[in-house]
């Protein structure tokens, strides 16, 4: 008998910290990592490149289905390679986060995606990091933990995030965006942002990337019956 690999998901809407948390879990416990917004942002690339109208299913799911996308760990990092181009910084604007939310809000695109990401689920163990991997991708997962903070923090920490990488950022309206995706993530028709019934529920507004990492390995450890 095979025995199941196990799942810790992470979910939680724009800049509350997912991808921080996350790398830090792979990392300590030595599991595999699925950044799967990843996915939605190099569709919505794909479809920028290619002039594939973002507003059509249509359109969309034939470039979903067929999406040339590897994923190379490189001293550390994560490397994004569509169609043989590196494309790890391009697919991290704004721009690109919001075309991919409206991309994602159609269920065709969602169940072309699906086998994808359940491929990532290998031994020892899969960090599953995005909107819907505890209700839709992983609803079997033992782990499930839904991060939040609220919008005007998230803006805060993306904006320093930007301006590191040498982009200047207006604050007011980098809020609208996030307001916007998010506005579009938890009210979408199929697997909107909303936390399993099942997640630990952790608001890391007024808490240090240090206090949500031990929060949350705490959890894992007892969750799962691993020792300190
Ligand atoms: N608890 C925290 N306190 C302060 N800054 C934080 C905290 N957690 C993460 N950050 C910072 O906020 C920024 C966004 O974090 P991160 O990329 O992990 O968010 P995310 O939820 O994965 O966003 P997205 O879903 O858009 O990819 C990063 O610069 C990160 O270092
Ligand atoms: N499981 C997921 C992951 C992401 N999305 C959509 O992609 C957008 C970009 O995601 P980031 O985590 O990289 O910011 C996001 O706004 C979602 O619309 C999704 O639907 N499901």
């Amino acid at each position: 008998m095979t025995a199941i690999v196990p799942v810790i998901t992470v979910d939680g809407p724009s800049g509350a910290g997912k991808g921080t948390l996350c790398k830090a879990l792979a990392e300590t416990l030595g599991w595999h990592l699925l950044d799967s917004g990843a996915i939605y942002r190099v569709l919505a690339l794909a479809a920028l490149h290619h002039q594939v109208d973002i507003s059509s299913e249509e359109a969309l799911v034939p470039l979903a289905a067929h999406l040339d996308v590897r994923f190379v760990a490189q001293s550390g990092q994560l490397q994004v390679i569509l169609e043989g181009e590196d494309v790890s910084n391009e697919i991290r604007t704004e721009t690109v986060g919001n075309t991919a939310s409206q991309a994602a809000a159609f269920p065709r695109v969602r169940e072309a995606l699906l086998r994808r990401q359940r491929a990532f689920r290998e031994a020892p163990g899969l960090i599953a990091d995005g909107r819907d991997m505890g209700t839709v991708v992983f609803p079997d997962a033992p782990v499930k933990i839904f991060l939040d903070a609220s919008a005007e923090e998230r803006t805060h920490r993306r904006m320093h995030q930007l301006q590191e990488k040498g982009f200047s950022v207006n604050f007011d309206r980098l809020l609208a965006e996030i307001q916007e995706r998010d506005y579009r993530d938890r009210n979408r028709a199929v697997a909107p942002l909303v936390p399993a019934q099942d997640a630990l529920l952790l608001d890391s507004t007024r808490m240090s990337i240090e206090q949500v990492i031990d929060r949350a390995l705490g959890y894992v450890r007892e969750k799962l019956s691993l020792p300190e």
